[in-house]
């Protein structure tokens, strides 16, 4: 049977639960202001903690990878059975891998995270173009099989990224322009929501780019990295009802009660349908 794309999966979650993303982020500083050691206990009691209290409301949850290889195999231990809970539970799983190699090794990050037998399955994945569009193949088409989506950075949320994607290539389109009309063909003709999803920060102001990429639109920097929910309509535009709004260390620094997280979500929650009913 062939599965129900990653972009009808996700519209059906955002429409249902509301849009927000919320990131794990296990950072030491969170550990420690949580009263948890940085070790592999306090990674793990951290970790559960917050799927627990989360993934059976927010649409999407979205580990950062790296804060759980920092402790090795037993790390990538963790991760493994957040994806496989927070799935369960309802939540959309986004790896925040931000892989990006050489087609031929790139089908082998496509084998971790997007084949359905891979101990690291996910519902998405984040990936980075910048060794060229054409260098993701076998992941778009790993997640085409498996129903599973690919979110593409197009313009981040640190200042560093304008040197690159600002760049002008050689048609005269910025590099992040370019990414973004090779996502959007990748998406034509998908409904309700293509599955190729790219990455805009919150933090950028006016985007200046054309955002129609029936696709979603991840747009983390909100919270910590200084964006707030009012300002998406002015970075999205027209495409603001396709935006994932992501927040790490604003929800997070709630915890350790599960109350607090779930507030401080819901929170952030509000502020983004009011944000985006307004626009
Ligand atoms: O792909 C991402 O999620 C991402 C892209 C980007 O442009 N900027 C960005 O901050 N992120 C990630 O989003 C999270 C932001 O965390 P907070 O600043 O704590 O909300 C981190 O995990 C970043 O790696």
């Amino acid at each position: 049977m062939t599965p129900e794309p990653f972009g009808a999966r996700l519209r059906h979650a955002m429409d249902t639960r509301g849009p927000l993303c919320v990131g794990i982020d296990p950072h030491a500083s969170l550990l420690t202001s949580w009263g948890l050691n940085d070790d592999i206990a306090g990674l793990e009691r951290f970790t559960r903690t917050v799927v627990e209290a989360l993934a059976d409301r927010v649409a999407v949850l979205k580990p950062q990878s790296a804060f759980f290889e920092r402790f090795g195999s037993r790390g990538i231990a963790v991760l493994e059975k957040a994806v496989a809970e927070a799935r369960s539970a309802g939540a959309l799983v986004l790896m925040d891998a931000k892989r990006g190699d050489i087609g031929s090794t790139m089908g082998a990050y496509a084998a971790t995270y997007l084949d359905q037998d891979s101990p690291l399955f996910s519902d998405a994945v984040t990936v980075s173009p910048y060794l060229g569009f054409g260098s993701l193949r076998p992941a778009l088409d790993a997640a085409a099989v498996s129903g599973a989506g690919v979110f593409v950075l197009a313009l981040t949320s640190n200042p560093e990224g304008a040197e690159v994607q600002r760049a002008t290539a050689a048609d005269g389109r910025s590099l992040a322009q370019l990414m973004l009309d090779h996502m959007a063909a990748e998406n034509a003709g998908a409904a309700p929501l293509g599955s190729v999803g790219a990455v805009v920060g919150a933090t950028l102001g006016d985007a200046g780019v054309d955002l129609a990429i029936n696709g979603p639109l991840l747009a983390p920097g909100i919270g910590a990295q200084g964006a707030t929910p009012a300002d998406l309509p002015g970075v999205f535009g027209a495409a603001v009802g396709n935006v994932v709004p992501s927040v790490s260390r604003g929800v997070l620094r709630h915890g350790p009660d599960a109350s607090g997280l779930r507030e401080a979500a819901a929170r952030f929650a509000d502020e983004v349908r009011d944000a985006v009913s307004g626009s």
